[in-house]
């Protein structure tokens, strides 16, 4: 016998996820499925797999799966739609309300109008600095040091925002391979969990143009994690001020690292593009 499921298409901008309901439907193989319906010939298209669930520290959990299938600890954009999702579906009546994610729970704001759910902002906690594992396996942190993959070298930052991210700054990020480049940089030895690849260009104090190759989806239109791993790289750096448009192929965030808690906020979009029906 069949079973069939509903999902729903959404995007944060551009980044785009299915999304399904497991208070509704249960998913035993999410990972195979990741895959599978995030082919755009053969499935129905997407960066990858979203589960929205139910949780017992929080008001709900979210847990994501990359294109390839990988689970990932933490996805930004994701966040937001599911902040959506679940204020629209009727699921909660909350405007503030807590995510669980593998890398601890997050909380959302949400902006509401005539019942519609404009934007969200994001609490994405604390940052931290990533440690990268030499060629002698010690492990050491990664401030605008050299990086070499093939024949490139560049000057990497490497944050955490609960998932790995190597921040490279360059004087023209729309010259950048990102096709070729990416995938040299998310297998470099230094990061045995691969690692998301973001170049980014300083525009000004206030305003950064990113593009992005994420670990497990490749090319995608924006991260919401990597903009504010780009946002902490580029303070770190003294490139900008703490709060920061970073600019995607697929729209802007706002990002700020709030000096007083070190928290970062993000703030965007989240869009609902359709729904659909599956058979597993
Ligand atoms: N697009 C996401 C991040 C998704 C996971 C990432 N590819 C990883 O494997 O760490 C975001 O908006 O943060």
């Amino acid at each position: 016998m069949t079973n069939r499921i509903k999902f729903t298409k959404m995007h944060g901008a551009g980044n785009d996820y299915i999304y399904v309901n497991t208070l509704k439907y249960t998913i035993e193989d999410p990972e195979s499925f990741a895959k599978k319906w995030s082919c755009y010939r053969t499935g129905i298209g997407s960066d990858g797999l979203v589960l929205i669930g139910s949780s017992s520290v929080a008001d709900f959990s979210m847990r994501i799966f990359n294109a390839d299938g990988s689970e990932a600890m933490m996805c930004g954009n994701a966040s937001r739609c599911i902040g959506k999702y679940v204020f629209e579906e009727g699921l909660t009546k909350k405007t503030v309300l807590t995510l669980e994610t593998l890398s601890g729970i997050k909380e959302l704001f949400l902006s509401v109008q005539d019942g519609i759910v404009t934007e969200v902002t994001v609490d994405m906690g604390n940052p931290k600095l990533e440690e990268v594992t030499l060629a002698d396996g010690s492990k050491d942190i990664l401030v605008y040091q050299a990086v070499s993959a093939g024949n490139y070298t560049f000057k990497g930052t490497a944050v955490s925002m609960g998932n790995p991210h190597l921040v490279i700054f360059v004087d023209a990020v729309e010259e950048i391979d990102l096709a070729k480049i990416g995938p040299l940089f998310e297998y470099h030895p230094y990061f045995p969990q691969r690692v998301n690849v973001e170049f980014a260009q300083i525009i000004s104090k206030k305003e950064v143009r990113m593009r992005v190759w994420e670990r497990g989806s490749g090319i995608t239109s924006a991260c919401g994690t990597g903009a504010c791993a780009t946002a902490v790289a580029a303070v770190i750096n003294q490139k900008t001020d703490r709060e920061v448009k970073i600019v995607m192929d697929g729209g802007p965030l706002t990002i700020k690292w709030d000096s007083a808690t070190q928290k970062v906020f993000m703030t965007g979009d989240a869009v609902k593009v359709y729904e659909g029906e599956l058979s597993l």
